[in-house]
């Protein structure tokens, strides 16, 4: 297995339960519901997308021929100390590149694997943390896990129906773009609304960090 990666580096989690929390970012090439190019994004299923994830230019990015190769590249940037250890792996949308050959090499260097996907493709086995961020207009067929992260507002999306699939945390993320401040106008009223759904923001957009 080869694995192509747009970008690898160390931040802090800034979405969702771990927000806060010391991570190295693995962000893969490629995604399902859109191309990446701009001149496609108004026919994406997806047509949101704060993210570049084309290409393997990135920092840290590139091409891998193996678990072992990409494993080693994670650890190296987390540098010194074995002590809460933790992978975020997103993209694009990783469940296209995922194995549970990188989940075990992973684990066997001490990370817990922290995974953010649409929920569109079933989650490779061995995760230690899986966010679901479900698109309007799309099947999705990961429909359990730890925390489901709405980015609202979608129009097409019951977040009554959503409360009937299986996670333990419901998130509601505002939607970045030129609408922020009604975005999280309508996050506010959601988690006022729905007492089970909490309010994340992208924290690392506030203080800078990638
Ligand atoms: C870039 S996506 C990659 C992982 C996966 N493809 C997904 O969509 O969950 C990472 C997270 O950013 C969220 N996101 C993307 N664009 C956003 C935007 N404009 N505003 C808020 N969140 C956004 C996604 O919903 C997802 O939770
Ligand atoms: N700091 C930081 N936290 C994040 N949480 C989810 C992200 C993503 O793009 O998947 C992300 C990201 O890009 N940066
Ligand atoms: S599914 Fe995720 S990576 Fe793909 S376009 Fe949407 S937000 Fe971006
Ligand atoms: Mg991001």
């Amino acid at each position: 297995m080869t694995y192509a990666v747009k970008e690898a580096f160390l931040t802090l989690q800034g979405e969702g339960v771990q927000a806060g929390s010391r991570a190295v970012f693995l962000r893969f090439a490629g995604c399902n519901l859109w191309s990446g190019r701009e001149q496609d994004r108004a026919m994406a299923q997806c047509n949101f997308c704060d993210t570049d994830f084309v290409g393997t230019d990135g920092p840290g990015g590139g091409k891998f021929a193996g678990a072992e190769e990409l494993a080693a590249h994670v650890e190296a940037l987390w540098g010194e100390g074995t002590e809460a250890r933790l992978v975020v792996i997103t993209g694009g949308e990783p469940m296209l590149q995922l194995d549970e050959g990188l989940v075990e090499a992973l684990r066997e260097r001490g990370f817990r694997v922290a995974v953010e996907s649409n929920g569109t493709l079933p989650a490779t086995p061995g995760i230690d943390w899986l966010c679901v961020s479900p698109k309007a207009g799309t099947v999705v067929v990961q429909r359990s896990g730890d925390e489901l992260k709405l980015v609202w507002p979608q129009k097409g999306i019951d977040p009554a129906e959503l409360e009937t699939w299986e996670f333990d945390h419901f998130l509601v993320q505002p939607l970045d773009g030129p609408n922020l401040k009604a975005s999280i106008d309508a996050a506010i009223d959601l988690a006022m609304t729905r007492p089970r759904w909490h309010l994340t923001l992208q924290a690392h957009k506030v203080v800078g960090l990638p």
